[in-house]
């Protein structure tokens, strides 16, 4: 956890909730166990949360000049989010790939910080991946984004309709993509590769 990160999140604050919490299921806070709990969880949810404090149009503010025009993807990118209805989490991996425009390209990294960034918030899939479209599209002006993502929820696997291994895949296709099945299918094989 940085610096700013716990400047901007009321660690104090989480600690009196998680304390109510552990009172509210009938838990003794006071127990040796437990007496550090809250401590710990607040740190771990300011270091789960630390995205909303962030903006990943941040990292396009370095693009290179390249004369690519052809398909960039990376894939396999693993993430952990937290499902903003639960607040348990949901992970899996997310495939980024992009056409660019004029042979503007960002470092390959800078795709998997949007998706980490973007992940570390209460979140929905569909929103994730949305916003990691939306913000490659904003920043490199490519010719096409294509976004997929693959997540397990373990609010439907742990509790509610309890099925382990069910899989939602999201995916969001802006500029070529949106009308191009061929180039959606090149990704698609693709990302099926070994
Ligand atoms: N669209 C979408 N739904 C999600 C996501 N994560 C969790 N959910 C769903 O959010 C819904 C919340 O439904 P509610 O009926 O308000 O809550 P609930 O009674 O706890 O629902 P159950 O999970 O069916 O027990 C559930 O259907 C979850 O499966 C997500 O990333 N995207
Ligand atoms: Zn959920």
């Amino acid at each position: 956890m940085t610096k700013e990160i716990s400047s901007q999140v009321d660690i104090n604050k989480i600690q009196t909730a998680v304390k109510m919490i552990l009172e509210a299921v009938g838990e003794n806070p006071s127990r040796e166990g437990l007496l550090d709990t809250p401590k710990r969880v607040a740190k771990m949810y300011a270091e789960m949360f630390e995205g909303l404090h962030k903006d990943p149009k941040e990292y396009f503010e370095t693009v290179f000049h390249e004369g690519h025009d052809e398909v960039v993807l990376v894939k396999d990118i693993p993430f952990f989010s937290m499902c903003e209805h639960h607040l348990v989490p949901f992970y899996g991996k997310a495939h980024v790939a992009y056409i660019p425009k004029d042979g503007v390209v960002a470092g390959l990294s800078k795709l998997a910080r949007t998706v980490e960034t973007v992940a570390r918030r209460p979140q929905l899939q569909e929103r994730i991946t949305d916003t990691v479209a939306q913000t490659l599209m904003d920043m490199l002006s490519p010719q096409g984004v294509y976004v997929v993502v693959e997540a397990e929820h373990m609010c439907m696997t742990m509790r509610g309709i309890k099925k382990p291994g069910a899989k939602t895949i999201t995916s969001v296709a802006k500029g070529v993509f949106e009308e191009d099945s061929v180039k959606r299918n090149e990704i698609l094989s693709f990302i099926q590769m070994p």
